[in-house]
């Protein structure tokens, strides 16, 4: 199922630009801050992908390195390297999937949000490029706070005339990814087989595990609920903190980020699947962005599947959130519109 679809543009110096994306059937990636502690990991999970044709690393430092260590490994995808703003064009140009880990990681007794002050523009940036360039491209954001970062982007898009809802995504696999982990070793399940839905945002209070919805169900007691949902909101710090002023978690955020971009693939390509992601949502009444279980096909985001049917205690966690991803959501949103 192949096609290809032209875009084109006014940049704003009023050069108009005509990108191609790829075909569906030879997805090209391009993976910006490609250098960096989540980047080389995940750019090497991503070139041995059989589903990647192509990967473009970028960043702003180190990409030559990273790109001819990557581009030795006998798999399919074509590996180019781009260093720097003027190389940003060729990177994202005819993109299908645009992955962003760019940006400062934090350190202990750091929270997301004091991330805000260099991760927010350096979003803007490359978003802004993205949208002059494949304003089709699949946008996953990995890059904290990710509460703010995606309205950042969307703002940013909103501003070029080329926002579409379904194909900007806040990464939270990683939360997920931990919550099947901690779930299958609790209760002795097999963890391939485990699935935990986490909704609502990416730090904190806001990271809400649907224990209620584990498959296959399962029991837990009112004190195991309690202690799983504070270690799974607290398993970002718990790795800050045992790195101790190294970064934060890296390994698996790459192993998180491949996942959810062969899930975006998988959709790309007409294979329909299920994915949390933090998207701009009406599942809850007053929070413009909010993850939930969505159906991933190859316009982005099909469905917002909502969250189902919460116990009291995740309804009370919904409650907790809303005013703290309103606040995320505000504070990125003023950082574009002013
Ligand atoms: N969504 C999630 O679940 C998670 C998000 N993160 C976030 O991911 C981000 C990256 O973390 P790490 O890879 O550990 O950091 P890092 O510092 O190791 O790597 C960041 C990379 O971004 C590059 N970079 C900086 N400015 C750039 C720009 N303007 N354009 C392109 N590249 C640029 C740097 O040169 C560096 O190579 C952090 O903000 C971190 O908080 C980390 C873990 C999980
Ligand atoms: O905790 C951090 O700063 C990095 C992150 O988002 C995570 O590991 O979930």
């Amino acid at each position: 199922m192949a096609f290809a679809s032209k875009t084109v543009f006014k940049a704003a110096s009023g050069i108009t630009r005509v990108s191609s994306r790829n075909t569906s059937s030879a997805p090209k990636v391009a993976l910006l801050g490609a250098s960096g502690g989540i980047g080389q990991p995940l750019g090497l999970l991503l070139k041995t992908n059989p589903n990647v044709a192509s990967l473009a690393l970028y960043d702003i430092a180190n990409t030559p390195g990273v790109a001819a260590d990557l581009s030795h490994i006998d798999s399919k995808a074509k590996v180019t390297s781009h260093t720097g703003p003027n190389e940003l064009h060729a990177a994202l140009e005819g993109a299908d999937v645009i992955v962003i880990p760019a940006g400062v990681p934090r350190k202990p007794g750091m929270t997301r949000d004091d991330l805000f002050n260099v991760n927010a523009g350096i979003v803007r940036d490359l978003a802004e490029a993205a949208a002059k360039i494949v304003p089709k491209a699949f946008v996953a954001i990995i890059t904290n706070p990710v509460n703010s970062t995606v309205p950042i982007a969307a703002e940013v898009y909103k501003n070029n005339g080329v926002f579409d809802p379904a194909r900007i995504f806040g990464v939270t696999t990683l939360d997920v990814v931990r919550s099947q982990a901690f779930v299958a070793e609790l209760k002795g399940l097999d963890v391939n087989k485990t699935v935990v839905p986490v909704i609502g945002g990416h730090s904190g209070v806001t990271i809400i595990p649907l224990l209620s919805q584990v498959q296959p169900s399962a029991q837990f007691s009112k004190a195991e609920i309690e202690a799983l949902t504070a270690r799974i909101q607290d398993a970002g710090t718990e790795v800050v903190k045992a790195k101790a002023g190294a970064g934060s978690a890296t390994l698996s955020m790459a192993f998180a980020g491949a996942r959810f971009v062969q899930a975006l693939i998988d959709g790309l390509q007409g294979r329909k699947n299920v994915q949390c992601s933090y998207v701009q949502s009406d599942v809850v009444k007053g929070v413009e962005y909010f993850s939930t279980p969505l159906e991933l096909g190859p316009n982005g985001v099909e469905k917002i599947l909502g969250y189902g049917k919460l116990s009291a205690y995740e309804e009370s966690l919904v409650q907790a959130a809303v005013p703290e991803l309103q606040k995320n959501i505000a504070k990125g949103v003023k950082f574009i519109k002013g």
